[in-house]
């Protein structure tokens, strides 16, 4: 076993080009580091397969020896017992060599395959969010566990697999050629052809094999479909129409079935009598030749072991070259990914800065990159000063959230600017700033460990004081502590062992730990009870002092105190003001929301 995740067998292949194959070698360079133990790795590979291709030979030697033949060896005529003794010592070095090839080639595919994981998950950390839109999450984690746990097996097995049987393909020819050169072109005429048909078949098989298991896949579909809905069934007296629907996808999968049999029991007299056929042609030629005294029989036994050897491994080689196929595609995708452009964050020559936390909006302008043909937002403009409290509030889609991730810099404008403290964002270093914002989040999502590592998410290392001092501005102390275990409670997935509001003063601990010059303030839109909402409320209020705060309101009730509200439709500022200016302006927005919300309660 090793770490490599289930690899892929439906995993991609790509067709084996010299493009391809010169693109797949560049993961190679992730062995770089540990070239020594690979090549110690390879001599090893070598001084292995040359034992096992040693094996046959001495064994002729033995039957030569066994059938009153002598064998000599510098002069001197060897005995059975010395020939026996030698092929226990060539076992020996055999099994010795074999050790160590697994260990080096285990060490540099675990090591390599450790830092192509690690490079692979910092790049995903520092991709721009436009691309995990455009990715699905799913597609990009086969990436790390199956992608990579293909390469895993090619450095540890399938480069090892190539070589040797490459290795025995050649050596054993020549081989069999020193024996007896008329056998080994006869058998190389009738062996290899029947091996490779054999597979051909063999892959026909497969696939005639996956269509009937499809097929049988398609009718369990069927039965599960009407079971879970045999009201609706009922309902609309289809029975008959059901079972004549299962019945007729149950006809194509036997027709499938008897299909993939009928090669299927092709393949196997086909096995018999070719494969068989062949050996047997093989050895009645071979027969002949000790016949006529032109081979001995210790001979024709090393050259029937060889010929053993050659077959597997030309059959070794037909499912290597899948193999190979897959590993190119996976180094590929891996390639792809290493090589898309990141955000520039964590710059080493970055200079801490310090915000007083003035904003300006100026003509924005935004597309999101995955739908650029629908203009979000479409001409902003809007200032803050430093300390100041504004709100964004308007109907559900109108761009609020977007306002507030742009200042994030998770997006490119597509026209006009943001600065602070007077200066585009874009010329700020991007781990600086952000390092100043704050933000909570509508739903506050949490990661799986304890309250404590979630709280100081906001400052790595703080110490403990720190974090319950966050956890008591947060409102969150009190329910902290009157769990057993306090600190070190853990929050489950997500954090779905907290309430929602319980979430949310952990995420707000998490933010006043940080200690942000500029605040974002994401309201949530399910409604918690009046207690928790008012703790909540509180905890918010803490937050925002003294802090340049930008608050995403759903209930207009929390936003009254707010310097400067901003109604936001359909991209653009509809109104701005103070809430008593908008709750006066009769046909106004705002006064329409405040009036559909105070309805609604
Ligand atoms: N990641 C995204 N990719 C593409 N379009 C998006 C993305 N996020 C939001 N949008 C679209 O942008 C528009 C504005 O969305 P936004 O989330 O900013 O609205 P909102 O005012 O915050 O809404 P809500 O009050 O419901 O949260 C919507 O039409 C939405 O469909």
């Amino acid at each position: 076993m090793n770490t490599s995740g289930q690899a892929g067998a439906d995993a991609p292949k790509v067709k084996l080009t010299k493009e391809s194959f010169q693109q797949g070698l560049r993961i190679f360079r992730f062995t770089l580091p540990y070239r020594a133990k690979f090549i110690v790795g390879m001599v090893l590979l070598t001084l292995s397969s040359a034992t096992v291709m040693a094996f046959p030979w001495i064994i002729g030697k033995l039957t030569d020896t066994a059938n009153g033949q002598p064998v000599r060896l510098n002069g001197t005529t060897l005995t059975i017992n010395q020939i026996a003794l030698g092929l226990f010592l060539v076992i020996l070095l055999q099994g010795i060599f074999s050790f160590g090839r697994i260990w080096f080639f285990t060490q540099v595919s675990e090591f390599t395959v450790r830092d192509i994981r690690q490079a692979l998950y910092r790049k995903f950390v520092t991709l721009p969010i436009p691309y995990f839109e455009k990715n699905r999450v799913g597609a990009i984690t086969s990436r790390i566990t199956s992608d990579v746990g293909i390469i895993q097996d090619s450095f540890s097995l399938t480069l090892a697999e190539l070589f040797r049987q490459v290795m025995t393909l050649v050596v054993g020819i020549i081989f069999i050629m020193v024996v007896s050169v008329k056998l080994s072109l006869f058998m190389l005429l009738t062996f290899p052809p029947i091996v490779v048909l054999a597979m051909v078949f063999g892959k026909k098989i497969r696939v005639l094999a996956k269509t009937t298991q499809d097929e049988l896949a398609k009718t369990n579909v069927i039965v599960e479909e009407t079971l879970q809905g045999i009201n609706t069934v009922k309902a609309f007296t289809n029975e008959q129409f059901e079972t004549s629907r299962y019945t007729s996808s149950l006809t194509k999968t036997v027709q499938a079935a008897l299909k993939s049999n009928l090669y299927r029991g092709g393949f196997v007299s086909f096995v018999i009598i070719g494969l068989f056929g062949g050996i047997i042609l093989v050895l009645w030629r071979a027969a002949s030749l000790v016949q006529s005294g032109q081979m001995s029989i210790g001979d024709l036994t090393q050259f029937a072991l060889y010929t053993i050897f050659i077959g597997a491994s030309v059959a070794g080689l037909g499912e290597l070259y899948g193999k190979v196929q897959s590993t190119l595609g996976a180094s590929e995708r891996i390639l792809e990914i290493l090589d898309e452009p990141t955000e520039p964050t964590h710059q080493p020559s970055a200079l801490p800065i310090r915000l007083r936390g003035d904003i300006a909006y100026e003509h924005v302008a935004f597309q999101y990159p995955t739908r650029p043909d629908l203009t979000v937002l479409q001409d902003i403009s809007f200032s803050i000063r430093a300390g100041e409290k504004i709100a964004l509030v308007g109907p559900s889609g109108a761009g609020k959230s977007t306002i507030v991730q742009l200042l994030m810099q998770f997006y490119v404008l597509s026209s006009g600017q943001i600065t602070i403290d007077g200066r585009p964002i874009g010329q700020y270093d991007l781990t600086e700033l952000r390092r100043h914002i704050g933000i909570v989040p509508q739903e506050t999502i949490l990661f799986g460990g304890s309250i404590r590592e979630n709280i100081a998410y906001g400052k790595t290392d703080a110490t403990d004081e720190e974090i319950v001092q966050a956890a008591r501005k947060a409102n969150a102390w009190q329910f902290i502590s009157s769990f057993p275990e306090g600190l070190d409670t853990l929050v489950g997935e997500r954090g779905i062992k907290l309430s929602g509001g319980q979430r949310q003063r952990v995420a707000i601990a998490r933010a006043i730990l940080k200690n942000p010059a500029i605040l974002l303030l994401d309201e949530a839109t399910s409604a918690l009870d009046s207690e928790s909402e008012k703790l909540v409320q509180q905890a918010m209020d803490e937050l925002m002092q003294n802090r340049t705060s930008i608050i995403i309101a759903h209930r207009l009730s929390t936003i009254r105190k707010v310097d400067k509200i901003l109604v936001i439709d359909g991209g653009r500022i509809a109104e701005q003001g103070s809430h008593d200016d908008l709750s006066h302006n009769e046909n106004g927005l705002y006064a329409n929301l405040l009036k559909l919300q105070f309805e609604l309660t």
